[in-house]
């Protein structure tokens, strides 16, 4: 069974081990780092994989990567490179190095492990943790069909898989990588103006959470059929609390405001990259 090895197990490449996990992956297969003892051990408890700490051992990341078939990169994108140096000569030939990162291009990867290596570059987001994520996907120079196909698979147990090229991943991290962030924003205001109301914040927040999970479960399940702007239309009775609801957010030029949103994140990963490049 595929080994794999998650350097840097912080949020993201925690909520991809939760798939994992979930998926059945047994936790014997999958080793993690993090830079400090109190992570790695608080990772270790919560998902019952081997951890080892880089301030206890320098070694930690070449170690776990020399025993991998897969590896994935959780670290912060200016971290990247340097970690691929790291784990250069620790890698086996036919090892895939996955990164999560934004702005990281595979090129930079590629450059800075050993020729031939294959990389593939993915913007996955949170809710892989729950088995409900998307994440982008773009292969690098030295990957095999069957390579994207293994990784594919194993991100598949936990979201929808888009293989695409690799200009596009910005666009997807300003749809869905920062997505998640969206909808607890609206989460957040939601429940804020319901206590603004008089209503308990507990209840608020659990009424903003069902409402948001409930919507996005219908728009899934009306795909094809129902788009997001018909499900709106159908709770928008004419005249009614809706359509006031909506005109306001209108005359606010929502629409546009989470347009420039999105596309102001897609923009920070491509300013990223150029600020990496020096
Ligand atoms: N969070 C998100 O929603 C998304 C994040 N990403 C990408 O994921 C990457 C990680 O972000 P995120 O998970 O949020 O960040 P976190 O800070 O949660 O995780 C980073 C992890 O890297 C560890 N780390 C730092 N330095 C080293 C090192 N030298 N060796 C081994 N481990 C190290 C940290 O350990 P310690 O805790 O001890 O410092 C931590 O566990 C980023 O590149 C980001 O672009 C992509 C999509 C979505
Ligand atoms: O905010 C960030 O930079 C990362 C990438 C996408 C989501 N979180």
């Amino acid at each position: 069974m595929t080994k794999i090895a998650m350097l840097g197990l912080g949020s993201m490449n925690g909520a991809i081990l939760a798939g994992l996990l979930g998926s059945g992956v047994p936790a014997e297969n999958v080793i993690g780092t993090a830079r400090s003892a109190e992570s790695a051990q608080k990772r270790s408890e919560q998902y019952g994989v081997p951890m080892v700490a880089e301030e206890h051992d320098g070694a930690a990341n070449t170690t776990a990567a020399a025993q991998a078939d897969v590896v994935f990169l959780g670290v912060k994108p200016h971290q990247i490179v340097d970690l691929c140096r790291e784990i250069k000569d620790a890698l086996k030939p036919e090892t895939v190095v996955v990164s999560v990162a934004a702005a990281v291009t595979i090129d930079m990867m590629e450059s800075a492990l050993a020729e031939g290596q294959p990389v593939i570059r993915t913007m996955p987001n949170t809710p892989m943790s729950v088995g409900e994520g998307v994440v982008g996907l773009a292969a690098g120079s030295h990957v095999s069909q069957e390579q994207t196909q293994t990784v594919a698979e194993l991100l598949g147990a936990s979201g929808s898989v888009h293989v695409l090229t690799e200009d596009q991943i910005d666009a997807l991290t300003g749809v869905a990588g920062s997505g998640p962030a969206y909808a607890f924003y609206l989460a957040e205001h939601m429940a804020a103006a319901g206590v603004e109301m008089g209503l308990d914040p507990q209840i608020a927040a659990d009424l903003a959470a069902q409402t948001l999970y409930g919507a996005g479960k219908m728009l899934v399940e009306n795909r094809g059929q129902n788009d997001a702007a018909q499900l709106r239309r159908n709770v928008t009775s004419p005249n009614g609390t809706t359509q006031k609801a909506i005109e306001t957010f209108d005359a606010a030029d929502m629409d546009a405001t989470i347009r420039a949103g999105a596309k102001a994140s897609s923009s920070r990963a491509a300013e990223i990259t150029h600020q990496l490049r020096g």
